[in-house]
């Protein structure tokens, strides 16, 4: 049997929490065979709903569950992390725009990319869901000086599934068809679902659809998706974002497929022109815990100006926390 790792999950008595909890600690993320304590952060006044979780995730008897830390202290969730999903953040209503969050939420970041620093493994992955997801994630990776900046990660494998389901849906194909998905920027309304390195079946996506489709549906769809799901549900996603969450970390840890990738929000390296530093979805594949950026992709005219206006978004938001950027 495998040594437990030490998983941290924040709002962890949310919503989405209640998905994802359940499924980690059933061996979906990390493995059948990897044992797992569960660190879980709340803030004060949701500690006894916390608890009624944990009573819960006590009756599922899982096997595989070695151990459940309860708090509110960032120090104490964080303590030798070898994983940290950032959940915790107000979502948004009907009308708002992720980034009208970033006030709500940023500071929760910046106190929880400090308590990472001087807590967590220093070998810890972490992905950011909270949203405005991507400028999340580089407040708590600028806060965390002492990690690879590589580490920090923001979550775009929500919209990466359901730019494949929807492609799949309009070629009559099923989503396992469907290679080489690539979102790119922002985890908002200017992201950039891209199908022109797609396939379906192993045929180019771009020559089984309408280009009128394309733009005029798929795009916006797939940009709007988080949207017409509060509208229609009346609460942002949860099981889809835990269920993505999982994607994301299970495929961090543990590789692509051969011939494909998946789309991550990661650390600009300057990869496509992307400026330095941002914290941008692009085509990834990993391999032994790390992950690496697709090189030499064909960029199209119409694509450069989409991934350039996603960047321009994500250039804004970032200059709009400054100040919580050491
Ligand atoms: N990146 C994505 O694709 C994606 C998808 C869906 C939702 N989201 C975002 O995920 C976040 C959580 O969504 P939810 O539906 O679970 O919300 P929720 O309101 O149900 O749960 C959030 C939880 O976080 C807790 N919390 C707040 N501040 C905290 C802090 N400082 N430390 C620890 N916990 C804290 C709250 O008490 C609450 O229990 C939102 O920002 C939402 O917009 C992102
Ligand atoms: O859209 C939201 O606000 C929630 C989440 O980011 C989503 O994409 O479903």
């Amino acid at each position: 049997m495998k040594q437990p790792v030490r998983v941290a999950i924040t709002g962890a008595a949310g919503q989405i929490s209640y998905s994802l909890l359940f499924r980690i600690a059933s061996g979906d993320m990390l493995g059948k065979d990897q044992p797992i304590i569960l660190q879980l952060l709340e803030i004060t006044p949701a500690l006894e709903a916390l608890k009624g979780v944990a009573m819960e995730l006590d009756d599922c008897a899982f096997p595989l569950l070695a151990g459940i830390v309860q708090t509110d202290d960032p120090n104490v969730a964080f303590k030798d992390a070898d994983y940290a999903l950032l959940v915790g953040a107000r979502p948004r209503g009907p009308g708002m725009e992720r980034k009208d969050l970033l006030e709500a939420n940023a500071a929760i970041f910046s106190v929880q990319g400090k308590a990472i620093n001087d807590n967590a493994s220093r070998g810890i992955k972490v992905l950011v869901v909270g949203n405005p997801a991507n400028t999340n994630s580089l407040i708590a990776q600028r806060n965390a000086p002492s990690i690879n900046p590589r580490q920090f990660t923001a979550m775009t494998r929500l919209d990466h599934n359901r730019a494949i389901a929807q492609l799949a849906a309009q070629t009559n194909a099923t989503v396992n068809d469907v290679k080489k998905m690539t979102i790119w920027g922002n985890h908002s309304a200017t992201q950039y679902p891209d199908i022109s390195q797609a396939t379906v079946k192993g045929a180019a996506a771009e020559g089984l659809v309408e280009r009128q489709w394309y733009e005029g549906t798929f795009i916006p769809v797939v940009q709007q998706r988080g949207a017409a799901i509060i509208k229609a549900r009346g609460a942002s996603s949860a099981a889809s974002a835990a269920n993505a969450a999982i994607d994301h970390m299970r495929t961090w840890a543990l590789g692509t497929e051969e011939g494909d990738w998946v789309s991550m929000g990661v650390y600009s390296d300057g990869s496509y022109g992307i400026e330095q530093g941002l914290i941008y979805s692009f085509p990834v594949t990993t391999k032994d815990g790390d992950w690496s950026i697709v090189q030499g992709l064909p960029i199209s005219d119409f694509s450069r100006e989409k991934m350039t206006a996603t960047e321009k978004e994500l250039a804004e938001e970032r200059d709009g926390v400054k100040h919580l950027l050491p």
